[in-house]
């Protein structure tokens, strides 16, 4: 047993005694480990003689056996919880309470739980409070996996993948020499006329990737006027969900396009069915990228002939099977004539090679590919950090009112101009009306801007996005219609003003930096508001502590079933 003399405690109990209310004479010592003890008259039978005289100014309690060793259960057990995470090196994340900071070299246990930054986040008191996610890489993985071998001279060329010279030489001129992982693993399936579903990372190079060989191959049936007899008939069509896309697409296809004479169009929705007519008057494309609700209003009026079809592209693969889009996507595949296997897609009467690409995928992706064509004869590419956060790109976190969110805004942009010498910068909101509110807003502030929403006229709209893209104006506003597809290569910092509504949009809006072949240094900054943010911010952090995917995304991919487990190089084969 221990004893501590306590004064205070000490002088009540004299008191009480002198009070009569305790009748023995006796003062009180107490237990040290138990100074919270509540001072009641009841402890009084655990108190054992130790001064003779009332005028002492000491009194003992004493503490059982049993009590005193819960007490050192209980400092055991907190001191095993408060499990170090802060290491000698880099920081994963850096939090205003330090103690909360995790070593990038330190992975949280199984069973372990990870003490978050934004814990109480929920609290009005946390306002100010913030975190970050630093960037454990300087470069996106999918370009330095192979670009590691350059120094070896073992890297993979675009030669090497056997894309005609003059394709080659298109992307020597844009200096892309050596292929992404996930290009090295699409073009030769898709040479080899496989159904592809190709999942893989934002920025990772995907357009490319289904591009160069539909190219390749097109030319090279041309070459051999596989299709002269029917060259009024569209060889190719890309599928993709936003107008600024197909703009975009249409872009990177002219362009490799142009050495073989190649035609493309592009028609995106907008626009009316006059329009359409008048597009497709004189004579169809080689190559058509398309929107889907422009494209129904062409295929019901016979402005089109799929018949012909060698490849369907369905880009953004995640949206098109929204419900939103998929009745017009089922539509649309009606009229085509998907393969079954490689041997199909060759010779008189072939049929079309369905590519799927995206970088996020939904659960009811098997559900309508099933209805054109069979799940064995699709070949999955999945990249390895599929629906994980980027590891080269620093995403902060910053709990805020709702009020302070602007000047936070300017504040950031004035440091990036400040620290990193400017740089173009890209504002999600969740609304259209939030768009033009803060637009007016920064307008004020003398911040240049532009904005783009899906309420916007056609005409309003159209060149935004390409003006923003050529370095016109440095500051974007806009709503998600700009963080699927969009190639960004420009802008250095993302602004979730509004934080998004899910994680699928997180990774398409943070997307937006920190692409192949884009600008270095890309950074995220999220505004946290509301409580139901929160509670998205906390998964984030978890999943980032944990270097895990992010919840609810683990199962996506995983329809159409794969019959063969998944190989070394991250390429599944389904039959
Ligand atoms: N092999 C390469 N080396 C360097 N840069 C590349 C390479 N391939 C593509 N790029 C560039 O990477 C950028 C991103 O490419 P792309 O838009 O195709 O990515 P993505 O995977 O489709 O992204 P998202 O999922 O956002 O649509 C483009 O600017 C493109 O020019």
């Amino acid at each position: 047993m221990q004893a501590v003399k306590v004064g205070y405690f000490s002088w009540i109990v004299a008191r009480a005694l002198c009070s009569g209310r305790i009748h023995r004479p006796q003062l009180v010592q107490i237990s040290s480990s138990l100074c919270a003890v509540p001072t009641s008259v009841t402890q009084t039978r655990f108190c054992h003689k130790t001064a003779s005289t009332p005028d002492d100014s000491t009194a003992v309690i004493r503490v059982p056996l049993h009590m005193q060793k819960r007490v050192e259960t209980l400092k055991q057990t907190r001191g095993k919880n408060q499990i170090n995470t802060i290491r000698a090196g880099k920081l994963l994340i850096q939090s205003r309470n330090p103690d909360l900071n995790q070593s990038a070299g330190y992975i949280p246990g199984k069973f372990e739980q990870p003490r978050l930054c934004s814990k109480g986040w929920k609290h009005h008191k946390s306002f100010g409070d913030y975190f970050t996610i630093n960037n454990t890489k300087s470069v996106a993985p999918c370009v330095t996996a192979n670009h590691e071998e350059e120094a070896e001279q073992k890297a993979v060329t675009f030669n090497k993948l056997h894309i005609c010279k003059e394709l080659v030489q298109a992307l020597d001129s844009v200096d892309i020499k050596h292929p992404t992982t996930v290009q090295l693993q699409t073009i030769p399936k898709i040479m080899k006329g496989h159904n592809i579903l190709c999942a893989a990372e934002t920025g990772s190079g995907k357009t490319l990737s289904y591009l160069l060989p539909i190219v390749h191959r097109l030319q090279g049936d041309k070459e051999s006027q596989m299709y002269s007899s029917s060259s009024h008939k569209i060889h190719a069509l890309v599928l993709v969900p936003s107008r600024e896309l197909a703009e975009q697409v249409t872009s990177v296809c002219r362009t490799l396009c142009a050495p073989f004479g190649m035609q493309v169009k592009n028609v995106g929705g907008g626009r009316g069915v006059g329009h359409i007519k008048m597009l497709f008057k004189r004579n169809n494309p080689d190559i058509l990228v398309a929107t889907p609700g422009a494209l129904v209003k062409a295929l019901h009026r016979r402005c089109l002939d799929l018949s012909e079809l060698s490849f369907f592209v369905v880009d953004e693969a995640d949206t098109m099977f929204d419900p939103s889009f998929s009745g017009m996507l089922e539509s649309i595949l009606s009229h085509t004539n998907i393969a079954h296997n490689p041997s199909q897609t060759r010779g008189p009467g072939h049929r079309a090679q369905l590519l799927v690409v995206g970088a996020t995928f939904p659960g009811g992706v098997g559900e309508v590919l099933s209805k054109v064509t069979d799940h064995s004869s699709i070949v999955v590419i999945k990249s390895k950090m599929l629906h994980f956060l980027m590891p080269h790109v620093k995403q902060t976190f910053l709990k805020v009112k709702g009020a302070d969110k602007i000047l936070e805004l300017h504040q950031a942009m004035k440091m990036l101009q400040q620290e990193k010498g400017g740089g173009a910068v890209l504002v999600f909101c969740n609304k259209s009306a939030t768009v033009n509110w803060l637009g007016y807003g920064l307008d004020e502030m003398g911040v240049r801007n532009a904005r783009l929403q899906g309420e916007m006229p056609a005409p309003v709209r159209a060149g935004i996005f390409h003006s923003f893209q050529k370095g016109v104006v440095d500051v974007l506003i806009c709503t998600d219609i700009a963080s699927r597809g969009l190639d960004t290569s420009g802008v250095r910092l993302v602004v979730n003003y509004d934080f998004p509504e899910s994680h699928t949009d997180y990774i398409h809006r943070a997307g937006r930096v920190g692409r192949a072949g884009g600008m270095e240094n890309g950074e995220v900054l999220s505004f946290v508001t509301h409580p139901w943010d929160v509670e998205q911010v906390q998964k984030l952090e978890t999943a980032a502590r944990r270097r895990a995917i992010l919840p609810g995304m683990e199962s996506n991919i995983r329809e159409p079933k794969p019959k063969v487990a998944e190989t070394d190089t991250g390429v599944e084969r389904l039959n």
